[in-house]
């Protein structure tokens, strides 16, 4: 029994040991290495790092509602970077748990450790992948390496404008749906509707459609579960980064597990049966994603290894949760936006009213629709669905005097680039979509400055698919109804994965007939 004992505690103790070198004594030779580059930060606190910080900074912010709508929302949304700029500047170090984070709002320095072929020593945190693996596994977006090149090589033709073209009339016919309802509510009375609900129902409708179609059983329930999914994994984790932080939350870990699993299983099912029908058939049958990619995935054979079915899995579920929320997050501030400034509402329904000449849109007609354009990129401007890129040195990184070791992740803050007074000039907080005519970085006086799709070989790969999406559905909404914000409206935009509204976007809309 004593020998037993002392056999626990010695295994205790090496365990122990080898927690503090991993958890402590590494990320600390990493912190002495940063420092004598001369890069600061706020003292992080062992196992914690800046999270108590960062956690009673959110605090204050959210008791404190905003009297008044501003578009000024960088210290509201990430108010500790707000507060550690003032006294590190726009490139500082900071910790959540035992990770090293390097914070960049500086573009220039961005481009500086990215450019060329530094870009291939920056792979995506470690710590972010764990704990989003359910959603995005092993596809595009947490990929790296070669296979990174294969995947987006597979990939890159399913998303050509020809292919997003022959997506557009079931934009409309989802998009039509969601309208009728509100139609129907209006007739009964209830003109306020908090459209955030309904738009990121449609844009996951959408996507879901887009990529694997859900006119069938199995396809609906794919989305079912990936929609339930979604609302587990919905708040990012305040302790990331912390060791173990998993297993404090066990319940959610588990639940998110378990519908990962069952989602896996029903993807895998539609591969394998589309995959079976393909190979009857010696022919795609669906014009969906993953109908081109399995298309792709065939052609890459010959030169290359096929995406597994696995590997296919793991690619819808990115573009479900990497695309439907991003794009829902862009039309609902969208229309937030414009029901502020109807003058804004009237120009682009004469455009659209110039360019479809009272005509369902087409292809050919969504490359006119140029105002629509800047109205979309200053949306996403002050108010950026993806907030925030990360990387994280997969090697040492020297550029002129900067040093980063290797396993140092980078944070860079792309709300607080778009609100830098520095680099868009003193109207930096204001909604002024010209700023965009003829010119597409805004007048940023960087061309990092402006980063709303990530940067560098990894730039979204769904660019297109959103913008055609946008147009449609804005389209489709302006020209049946006008809009106003409801006094039930509370600005109080706050980072949840995503930027978003924390308490919806109550509008009160009016028939177009009857409001003109
Ligand atoms: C307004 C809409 C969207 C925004 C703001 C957005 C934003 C971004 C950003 C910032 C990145 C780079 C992430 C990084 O650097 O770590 C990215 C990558 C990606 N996005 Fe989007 N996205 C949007 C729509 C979509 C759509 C509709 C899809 C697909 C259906 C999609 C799929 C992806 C994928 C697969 C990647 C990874 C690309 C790679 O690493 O090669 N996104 N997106």
């Amino acid at each position: 029994m004593r020998a037993l004992n002392i056999a626990m505690g010695a295994l205790l103790l090496f365990l122990l040991s080898v927690a503090i070198s991993v958890f402590w004594l590494l990320p600390l030779k990493v912190k002495l290495r940063l420092k004598r580059n001369g890069l600061r930060g706020p003292p992080p606190l062992f196992p914690l790092g800046n999270l108590l910080e960062i956690s009673k900074r959110l605090k204050e912010t959210s008791a404190s509602s905003l009297n008044s709508v501003t578009h000024d929302i960088h210290s509201i949304v990430f108010p500790y970077f707000a507060l550690w700029r003032k006294t590190y500047g726009k490139v500082f170090i900071y910790w959540l748990g035992t990770e090293p984070f390097l914070y960049v709002a500086d573009p220039e320095f961005l481009k500086q450790v990215t450019s060329g072929c530094l870009g291939n020593k920056w792979g995506k945190p470690n710590v972010f992948k764990r704990d989003r693996k359910p959603m995005f596994g092993n596809g595009l977006l947490m990929v790296e390496g070669e296979g990174w090149s294969h995947h987006r090589n597979v990939i890159a033709p399913a998303f050509s404008m020809t292919n997003l073209n022959a997506m557009i009339n079931m934009m409309m016919e989802t998009t039509s749906k969601m309208l009728q309802q509100w139609d129907h509510s209006i007739s009964m009375g209830k003109n306020e509707i908090d459209i955030e609900r309904d738009i990121t129902i449609n844009a996951a409708k959408i996507i879901a459609n887009v990529t694997f179609g859900i006119s069938n059983e199995e396809g609906r329930n794919v989305f079912q579960k990936l929609q339930a999914l979604q609302a587990i994994l919905f708040k990012s984790n305040p302790l990331i980064g912390v060791p173990f932080c998993k297993f404090l939350n066990p319940k959610r870990t588990k639940e998110a597990k378990k519908l990962g699993g069952e989602i896996d299983h029903l993807l895998l099912k539609i591969i394998e049966s589309r995959t079976r029908e393909e190979d009857d058939a010696n022919v795609n049958t669906h014009n969906d994603l993953l109908g081109l990619l399995l298309a792709s995935n065939q052609e890459s054979a010959k030169v290359e290894r096929k995406l597994t079915s696995r590997e296919l899995v793991d690619e819808c579920k990115t573009f479900f949760f990497g695309g439907h929320e991003t794009t829902s997050l862009a039309l609902t501030w969208s229309l937030f936006l414009l029901a502020q400034y109807p003058q804004w509402q009237k120009a682009l329904r004469e455009e659209i009213m110039e360019v479809s000449k009272g005509e369902p849109l087409d292809s050919t007609m969504l490359p006119k629709l140029t105002k629509m354009e800047w109205i979309f990129n200053e949306v996403i401007r002050l108010y950026s669905p993806a907030p925030n890129s990360q990387r994280q040195a997969r090697e040492d990184i020297t550029v002129g005097n900067i040093h980063i070791p290797k396993g140092t992740n980078m944070w860079v803050d792309v709300v607080g680039m778009h609100h830098d007074r520095s680099l868009w000039g003193d109207d930096v907080n204001e909604f002024r979509p010209e700023r965009f005519e003829g010119n597409l970085h805004g007048g940023c006086k960087h061309r990092m400055g402006f980063l709303p799709f990530g940067f560098g070989g990894r730039i979204c790969i769904g660019r297109n698919l959103t913008i055609t999406e946008y147009k449609i559905v804005l389209s489709h909404i302006l020209c049946k109804f006008s809009m106003a914000v409801s006094p039930a409206y509370t600005h109080s935009p706050r980072i949840m994965l995503s930027l978003r509204p924390s308490h919806g976007v109550q509008l009160i809309l009016g028939r177009i007939e009857e409001s003109n």
